[in-house]
């Protein structure tokens, strides 16, 4: 049976961050993805021109077509965009069996709004303790938990005061972390004690719009396939890297990442520390 995934995001007009980002990486993986639409923007390369959030009964609306019909395999979520949005997803995910991954969008690369600030204790309250995992990068980490990140013991400190707010494995993303450094490393750990470090080469290119979307989608997809939650961490982080490596050329601003290249280029090998 083809595998089903879900994402709760909101839409790129632009096709490179969002529920289109999700969709096509979904696709690529070649699991069945489903949708349901938070907010729409108006963005494109350069920004966010415009955001308008749909009403939360329309959005609880489409999660129960969905949840009323298909057996979906792995959720993610993106854009939430406020406290209500979040409180009425969060309700109707409550009984769900399967992997929930949380992105917690936040401020686009522009810096447009994309969470409004009292949506931050919701998510917490609401939406973390169903979450299987967590995916923020590092600004987003510490407005989660109010700390300052500069050093890895800082990483340390703030993914367990995360995990202690209820998902079982936080990824601290590192396209943010010391970006003087060759590597791009993701720091990864458990609620067991374990920790996985990935690292990949980093590339230097402008074309980095959707690349939290896709990882979490990836790692969405392959948890779908039934990958166990670490070879599915490693194989997401392949995913994005691939994506990075070969960007299109789109747009004038910052273009979208290449979701063909997972499964079109030569595999780029991720160092594995556990
Ligand atoms: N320049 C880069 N080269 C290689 N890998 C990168 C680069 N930038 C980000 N990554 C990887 O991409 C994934 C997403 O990380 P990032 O921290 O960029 O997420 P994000 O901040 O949510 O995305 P965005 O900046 O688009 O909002 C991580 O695995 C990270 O290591
Ligand atoms: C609708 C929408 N959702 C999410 C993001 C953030 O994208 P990312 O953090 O992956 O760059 C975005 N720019 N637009």
């Amino acid at each position: 049976m083809l595998p089903i995934t879900l994402t709760i995001a909101g839409s790129d007009s632009g096709g490179g961050a969002g529920i289109q980002a999700d969709l096509k990486t979904f696709q690529e993986l070649k699991t069945f993805g489903t949708s349901v639409l938070t907010a729409v923007t108006a963005q494109n390369t350069y920004g966010v021109q415009a955001v308008y959030a749909l009403p939360e009964d329309f959005i609880v609306e489409q999660l129960q077509s969905i949840q009323s019909d298909f057996n979906v395999n792995a959720l993610k979520t993106g854009m939430l965009f406020s406290a209500s949005i979040i409180e009425a997803v969060s309700k109707q995910l409550e009984n769900v069996q399967a992997p929930i991954i949380v992105d917690p969008v936040m401020i686009a690369k522009g810096g447009a709004t994309l969470l409004q600030q009292e949506a931050v204790d919701a998510m917490i309250t609401h939406l973390f303790p169903l979450a299987t995992v967590l995916t923020p990068n590092i600004p987003e980490a510490e407005t989660l938990t109010g700390m300052k990140i500069q050093t890895y013991d800082d990483v340390e400190q703030v993914a367990k005061k995360l995990l202690a707010m209820g998902p079982e494995v936080i990824v601290m993303k590192g396209g943010h972390f010391a970006p003087e450094q060759q590597a791009a490393i993701d720091h990864i750990f458990f609620k067991n004690g374990d920790k996985l470090t990935l690292s990949a080469p980093r590339v230097q290119t402008k074309d980095t719009h959707g690349t939290g979307c896709t990882y979490s989608a990836a790692l969405t997809a392959f948890l779908a396939k039934g990958l166990p939650m670490k070879e599915a961490l490693i194989e997401a982080k392949r995913f994005i890297h691939a994506a990075i490596s070969h960007g299109l050329g789109i747009g004038h601003g910052h273009g979208p990442t290449n979701h063909f290249a997972y499964n079109t280029k030569a595999k780029v090998e991720v160092e594995i520390i556990e």
